[in-house]
């Protein structure tokens, strides 16, 4: 089978309000970030699946006759395939590192996107402007770039890029087909995931998620966020589960934890939207940077916060900033949100890796080679 070369990438996120409370079917507000992961699939000849990332020093490759002896066995695409796979990878005491989670998850997707059909000889290489396991959905970012590629390559979509384009992107039903795959992806990583994360890496912008129900929020006011990381790493599976085991003990203390969660982001969509139709005054942002201050004591009542998240929120809120965790905590990163004419140099001086970000890019798309950043062409055209 001759599958097309392409390049796709999808955003990161930052989740404004709702991480983990979501998982437990409250509303979360999430937005794409300007950092990008991207991947090139190329089609090989020498009967080899190939992956490189660069990111988490994985290099690894596989003769086409294992992965259909590993196909054949398994007759259908469920926990099954995911048990034979951490055996085929050699992952069996279920502990999850970066590299193994990265793999299950392509082979995952690989083996079943080409379902019964002939697998293609193929080598693929992804590398991210996200910081990995910082909480800005890089397992998302990295799902929804797998989804794309391989159900592109399998048939099941059309690249979408005309020849004369330099980024295209997928009408609404690929996308979601490539939302519910990413999906996939995402629940070999994560565990539990609530799906937000890749919605945002599909579709991009600032959404309203509920249950699986993906509200796109067209009218937003221009934020300034900064982003810090933490550096100091976390798996979002690990803290899932730790939130989900509280929960579980203390239910009748926990619940209305969360839909204290619930009644922050819809509070927060409010005062977005009336930030879009009158002018913005400070009480605007007075009531956003509460929102902010509530919302972090209440990940930190989940079990999600980390000495060096109270640190960066103690820092910012002596130069009048308001800061929460973003994603799923433990570390990773916070967002703070900066006011009009705020500078983040004080912040820099404080020795926090902090840079702000512009919102709202957009979800996945193809690209052609000449619209990606020369050194990430570079990285990706190295393998
Ligand atoms: N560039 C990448 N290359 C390969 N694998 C990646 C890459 N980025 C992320 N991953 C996979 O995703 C995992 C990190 O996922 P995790 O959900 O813990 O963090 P996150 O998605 O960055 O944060 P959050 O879920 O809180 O937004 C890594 O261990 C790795 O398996
Ligand atoms: C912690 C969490 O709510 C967000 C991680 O970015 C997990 C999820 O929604 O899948
Ligand atoms: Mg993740």
């Amino acid at each position: 089978m001759q599958v097309t070369d392409l390049y796709v990438s999808a955003p990161g996120k930052a989740i404004l309000h709702g991480e983990h409370a979501v998982v437990h079917g409250k509303v979360a507000l999430a937005v794409s970030l300007n950092l990008r992961t991207y991947l090139r699939l190329k089609a090989t000849t020498f009967g080899k699946v190939c992956i490189n990332l660069p990111n988490i020093d994985t290099f690894l490759s596989w003769d086409l006759s294992q992965l259909k002896q590993l196909r054949d066995e398994v007759q259908r695409l469920d926990a099954e395939l995911v048990r034979r796979l951490r055996e085929f990878i050699g992952v069996t005491n279920g502990s999850l590192d970066t590299c193994s989670m990265a793999t299950l998850s392509f082979l995952y997707l690989y083996l079943s996107l080409f379902g019964s059909g002939e697998l293609p000889s193929l080598t693929l290489t992804v590398w991210s402007e996200l910081p990995t396991g910082a909480g800005l959905g890089s397992s998302a970012a990295y799902s929804v770039c797998l989804a794309a590629a391989l159900l592109c390559a399998s048939g099941a979509i059309p690249p979408p890029l005309k020849e004369w384009e330099h980024t295209a992107r997928w009408c609404q039903e690929e996308l979601e087909l490539i939302n519910s795959w990413a999906f996939q992806g995402e629940m070999i990583i994560h565990g539990n995931p609530s799906g937000v994360d890749n919605a945002v890496g599909t579709w991009g912008g600032m959404l309203r998620f509920l249950a699986g129900k993906i509200i796109p929020l067209s009218r937003v006011p221009l934020l300034r966020i900064l982003l810090t990381n933490t550096k100091v790493p976390r798996s979002t599976k690990v803290l899932v589960a730790r939130v989900k085991d509280k929960i579980n003990k203390f239910p009748s203390i926990m619940v209305p934890v969360l839909d204290s969660v619930d009644a922050i982001s819809c509070t927060c969509e409010k005062v977005l939207s009336e930030m879009t139709c009158e002018p913005i005054t400070g009480d605007h942002y007075n009531i956003l940077e509460e929102l902010i201050d509530i919302n972090q004591h209440h990940l930190n009542v989940m079990g999600v916060g980390h000495p060096a998240l109270d640190r960066l929120c103690q820092v910012t809120l002596v130069k009048g900033l308001h800061s929460k965790l973003t994603g799923a905590g433990g570390g990773g990163c916070g967002i703070t949100l900066l006011r009009p004419g705020s500078t983040v140099q004080e912040l820099k001086d404080c020795g926090f890796d902090c840079w702000e970000t512009s919102i709202g890019g957009p979800g996945v798309q193809q690209h052609s080679a000449i619209s990606v950043k020369e050194e990430i062409l570079e990285i990706l055209n190295h393998y």
